[in-house]
């Protein structure tokens, strides 16, 4: 059913749900747009809609091949929406999730991409602070690029930020999805644009691997992993490459490499890449789930419902069981239990094939891991008296989340 939004714009047809959101198919005065219509408890939040307001000049005015444009931000009543470029096409997730792992060329050209898309926008002082697979859109209608990718641009900018109010996150909470937080999020320091590379960097670990380096378990033992530990190599990656990526993983934000810089270097690769075949690696054991993290000292967010993502901040009111199951939100971690403990957490991965002791081949690892993470959430939440750091997962009680390969369709 169609809905007016503002004077501008009709939302035509649902394309997905974020955990900010609903995207809508719409049209506007110039054709086609995406719509981001956010959450009724964000758009009544005077003080956020402020901020949307202000950052309406930077949002608008970043205009890059690589991101989706924004092209106008509506508020009218109690609607508060974001007005986009349409990405006919679908969600770097969806493609993962479809693939398992990309050709090391195609993966290197997605990342070019939004390494590329990045540079503009830390050039113009704007941080994404949210840069993962989802907010990775794949234009279906565009040219085919290097190991036949299609190209790739940035999404969602600006709405990690705007979201950050400091009423709706004190200073000793971070918000953000924990396999792709930088170390010094972590510690507590501002997001700087080299978060971004870290979360990039991550990404393409994850294309190349299927997983990514620092998940799985409990969101405090990704945290502390991100702190304390070091990549293994991936098996049979390139050299060249696998320099790259510890690089642009550093845990000191100043040794990693720039975005612009990144771009470049990834392109550089590309020829040499061409024609590898995915890499042929297993994911690491899990945790067993009956092996807990120890609990935070004080619980600082209510307990989680076992299915449906969880609010992107303490006190929304839950996403529906079609939501992306990508923030959390929790405290920062004390020095100390961030520090590691007796158990070991190294995830190390190996050829495929090569023995390990216990459970079968991991597959669809992302989405499982996903879930565990859930359960291991609602775990501790029983375990700590009721509070949680807010775990994330839309399947929690074991269903598969909804695919989400709902971005405008591609023209055939
Ligand atoms: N500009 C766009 N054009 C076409 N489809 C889009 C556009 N922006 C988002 N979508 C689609 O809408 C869906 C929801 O997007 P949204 O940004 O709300 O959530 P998300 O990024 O998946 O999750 P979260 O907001 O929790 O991080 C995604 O599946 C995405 O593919």
């Amino acid at each position: 059913m169609a809905r007016k939004i503002g004077s501008r714009y009709t939302a035509h047809q649902i394309l997905g749900r974020g955990s900010a959101g609903t995207v809508w198919l719409g049209e506007g005065p110039e054709g086609p747009v995406a719509i981001k219509l956010l959450r009724e408890d964000l758009a009544s939040d005077q003080e956020l809609v402020g901020r949307f307001v202000q950052e309406r000049t930077a949002l608008l005015s970043l205009d890059h091949a690589r991101v989706v444009g924004v092209h106008d931000l509506v508020v009218d009543g109690n609607d508060l929406a974001l007005v986009m470029d349409l990405v006919r096409g679908t969600d770097l997730r969806t493609r993962l999730e479809r693939e398992r792992r990309l050709a090391p060329e195609a993966a290197v050209a997605v990342v070019a991409d939004v390494a590329e898309g990045l540079a503009a926008a830390h050039a113009a002082q704007i941080v994404h602070r949210d840069v993962k697979p989802e907010n990775i859109l794949l234009d279906m209608q565009g040219p085919l690029g290097p190991g036949g990718a299609h190209p790739a641009l940035l999404t969602d900018f600006g709405v990690a930020k705007l979201i950050d109010t400091p009423r709706r996150t004190r200073a000793t909470k971070i918000i953000g999805t924990p396999d792709y937080l930088a170390p010094e999020i972590i510690e507590g320091l501002p997001p700087r644009a080299a978060v971004d590379i870290y979360a990039l960097a991550t990404v393409l670990y994850e294309l190349l691997a299927g997983f990514t380096p620092f998940g799985g378990g409990h969101p405090g033992a990704i945290l502390r992993r991100h702190v304390t530990e070091t990549v293994v190599p991936l098996p049979g990656i390139p050299d060249e490459l696998w320099q790259l990526l510890i690089q642009c993983l550093a845990k000191a934000p100043a040794s990693r490499l720039r975005a612009s810089e990144m771009a470049a270097r990834l392109r550089e690769l590309l020829p040499m890449l061409a024609g590898m075949a995915p890499l042929d690696v297993d994911e690491p054991e899990q945790q067993a789930p009956d092996q807990p993290e120890p609990a935070p000292a004080e619980p600082t967010a209510p307990a989680a419902p076992r299915s449906g993502a969880v609010p992107l901040v303490p006190g929304a009111a839950s996403a529906d069981a079609a939501n992306r199951d990508t923030h959390t939100s929790m405290r920062v971690p004390a020095p100390d239990e961030l520090a590691g403990g007796a158990r070991g957490t190294a995830r190390a991965p190996r050829a495929t094939g090569a023995p390990r002791p216990g459970s079968a081949r991991n597959r669809h690892a992302s989405r499982r891991r996903r879930v565990a993470l859930g359960v291991a959430g609602v775990v501790l939440a029983a375990a700590a008296g009721g509070g949680i750091w807010a775990a994330t997962s839309s399947g929690s009680d074991g269903s598969p989340p909804t695919d989400n390969t709902n971005s405008a369709p591609a023209a055939p």
